[in-house]
């Protein structure tokens, strides 16, 4: 009986996913899925170049794969990209400047429920950050339970660097995982980690040589639950997260609305602009040169 009361309550808080098809222009998948018939443990792979920045095709591809994964019994999950260089650029720009108000409003719930999916997913769940991962980036790994790094790569929320305030539930995943004092200072300042100062403050628990060698410390952590209950390591897991999720879910037509509102605002369109303008000139100077 109380166990069923508490299914259904985990029930309520799983995020509503609209299974919207997967298109991609290119005919590539966006997220490549490989699960490992001896240990069980599935891979998703990001794969969208040239940075896996986050549009509504690739946050749906996602999603489709955790469900597929939670489906599937697979053991665990292990998030990390087909490109060696880049984890995860965080949103496409181009989908947050100069926005279609309907697509806007799309994209936004799709990234509220690629979220809630990674975070409630219920196999245990690891990112191998075998690339940058600024922002949305970040975002994806911190809902992870465990984080595998490579060194000389960057980490972090840095929304306020190009003018914008991270959305509260947002600022939540990085508080599960840093001090408060210290989320604080580097949410305001738009901090960017190196590797190594990402294992010194705690944001990412282990640094690894290789990707290989990031998956196998990936699939370590996801062994320690060996020994645990698949069900009850997924129903305790929500309900230490559940305060967290409540706050969005409880108001997702209202996040939905201020953040419209604050993205749609002409200072914070102009800021972005030169941000955005900024990063393409710096990647035409690099063609150049080469
Ligand atoms: C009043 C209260 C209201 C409260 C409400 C609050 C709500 C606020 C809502 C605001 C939302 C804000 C949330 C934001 C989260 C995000 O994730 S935004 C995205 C932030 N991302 C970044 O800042 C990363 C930018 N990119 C990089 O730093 C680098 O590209 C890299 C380190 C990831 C990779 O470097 P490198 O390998 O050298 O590649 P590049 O040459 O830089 O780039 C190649 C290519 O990709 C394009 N690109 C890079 N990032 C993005 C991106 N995020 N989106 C789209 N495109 C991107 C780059 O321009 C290059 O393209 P071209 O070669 O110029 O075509």
């Amino acid at each position: 009986m109380l166990r069923s009361k508490i299914l259904n309550r985990i029930r309520l808080l799983k995020p509503v996913i609209d299974r919207r098809c997967m298109s991609s222009a290119s005919k590539t998948p966006l997220t490549l899925l490989e699960v490992d018939d001896k240990s069980g443990i599935a891979t998703l792979s990001l794969n969208r170049p040239p940075v896996n920045s986050l549009n509504i095709d690739l946050m749906n591809s996602i999603i489709e794969s955790i469900t597929e994964i939670e489906g599937n019994k697979s053991r665990g999950l292990i998030l990390t990209s087909a490109n060696d260089r880049v984890f995860c650029a965080g949103l496409d720009l181009n989908e947050l400047h100069k926005p279609n108000q309907e697509r806007l409003k799309e994209f936004w719930a799709v990234f509220q429920d690629v979220w809630l999916a990674l975070h409630l997913c219920s196999v245990p769940t690891a990112a191998a950050i075998n690339g940058h991962a600024p922002a949305g980036g970040c975002l994806l790994a911190t809902a992870c339970e465990y984080r595998v790094m490579l060194p000389q790569m960057t980490i972090g929320l840095n929304e306020t660097q190009f003018g914008y305030m991270a959305p509260k539930w947002v600022m939540l995943s990085y508080l599960s995982v840093l001090p408060r004092r210290l989320a604080e200072r580097a949410l305001t300042q738009g901090k960017l980690f190196t590797t190594a100062e990402a294992l010194d403050v705690g944001l990412v628990d282990e640094i690894a040589a290789s990707k290989e060698e990031a998956l196998a410390k990936c699939s370590t952590f996801i062994d320690s639950f060996s020994k645990a209950n698949p069900l009850a390591r997924s129903l305790t897991k929500k309900q230490i997260r559940e305060p967290d999720v409540q706050k969005l879910i409880a108001d997702r037509a209202g996040d939905l609305k201020e953040c419209l509102e604050y993205i749609n605002s002409p200072l914070l369109q102009d800021g972005l602009g030169a941000y955005f303008e900024a990063l393409k000139q710096k990647s035409r100077s690099k063609a150049g040169k080469s």
